[in-house]
């Protein structure tokens, strides 16, 4: 039996929570076209016959603007030093950039495998791939190259393969059944984050927040949650709300939906928004909302 932990880094966008999804088959990390929707660590857990990995999804690496920023460059450069075996996760179509050459200056130091995974070749030719992994391994020594397509899960096979190749031996570190060690209302409150980004498109900018304030299980048949979305102005806290309350209806319909098939029962959720200015550059605000500082 092997295990062990992979951590996966890369610029914003180029498709690591899509990787996990893929592999986990089940949707634990949120997926958005915009840049820095990941904020915490999410663990996926793949386990199978050969044995275990444990996912560590990083967030997008960029130099920061807001303390949440520094907190989650923070984040991403910590989870390198702990692991066994790196993603370092491209997008075919994107040029090497600042962004890689920051994040392959740290990649340089690690002590473990790095694996260059080379994603979205379904929107490019052999050409263009063969060319994009020249570059990148002008700059750094990788142990594999791995071309996939997170998005139709070409080669994704061929990587785990790979992986496990460089795991140690190990023991299962989680049971089998799990596939996250983040609390269920983590989970909750990103799904219902990714609603909002998805729903009020470029309105509302990423100083939202969701809490779940409030989880209740009637006995197994019915939950209840009641959650409150923070935005930094009132003008956003309007945009959420919607006209006659319509957008915030739109909101909890699709987050509930996505909670209903993720606990397996029926859900009422009860969705408030609530404004907390600045919340980004408080520490306390930050603590209070589950960001481990
Ligand atoms: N065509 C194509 N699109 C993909 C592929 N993988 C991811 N995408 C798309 O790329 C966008 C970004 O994907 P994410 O998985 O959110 O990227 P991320 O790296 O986790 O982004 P951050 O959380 O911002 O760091 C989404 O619109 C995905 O659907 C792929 O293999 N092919």
């Amino acid at each position: 039996m092997k295990s062990g932990f992979v951590s996966i880094v890369g610029r914003p966008n180029v498709g690591k929570s899509t990787l996990i999804n893929t592999i986990i088959g089940k949707k634990i990390t949120i997926v958005s076209e915009k840049p820095q929707t990941t904020r915490t660590c999410i663990q996926g857990i793949y386990t199978c016959a050969e044995g275990q990995i444990i996912f560590v999804d990083t967030p997008g690496i960029h130099k920061p603007k807001h303390l949440l920023g520094e907190y989650m460059v923070k984040v991403s450069t910590r989870s390198i030093e702990d692991v066994d075996l790196v993603y370092f996760v491209t997008d075919v179509t994107k040029p090497f950039g600042s962004g890689d050459q920051f994040i392959i200056e740290q990649l340089k130091n690690a002590v473990v495998p790095v694996f260059l995974v080379v994603n979205k070749i379904d929107l490019a030719t052999d050409e263009q791939i063969e060319e994009h992994i020249e570059k990148f391994t002008r700059e750094m020594l990788f142990t594999r190259v791995i071309p996939i397509s997170a998005y139709q899960n070409s080669n994704v096979d061929k990587l785990l393969e790979e992986t496990f190749a460089f795991l140690p031996e190990g023991p299962l570190y989680y049971p089998e059944e799990d596939l996250t060690d983040q609390p269920i209302s983590f989970i909750v409150s990103e799904l219902i984050r990714e609603k909002v980004l998805l729903l009020t498109r470029d309105e509302v900018p990423h100083s939202i927040a969701v809490e779940v304030e409030e989880f209740k299980n009637e006995q197994g048949r019915k939950s209840y949650i009641r959650a409150v979305i923070y935005t930094e102005r009132d003008s956003q806290k309007g945009i959420i709300i919607g006209r006659n309350g319509q957008m915030l209806k739109n909101i909890g319909e699709m987050a509930r939906k996505d909670i209903e098939l993720m606990l397996g029962m029926p859900v009422y959720l009860d969705l408030w928004v609530k404004v907390k200015k600045n919340w980004r550059d408080n520490e306390a605000n930050l603590r209070q909302l589950g960001f481990r500082l």
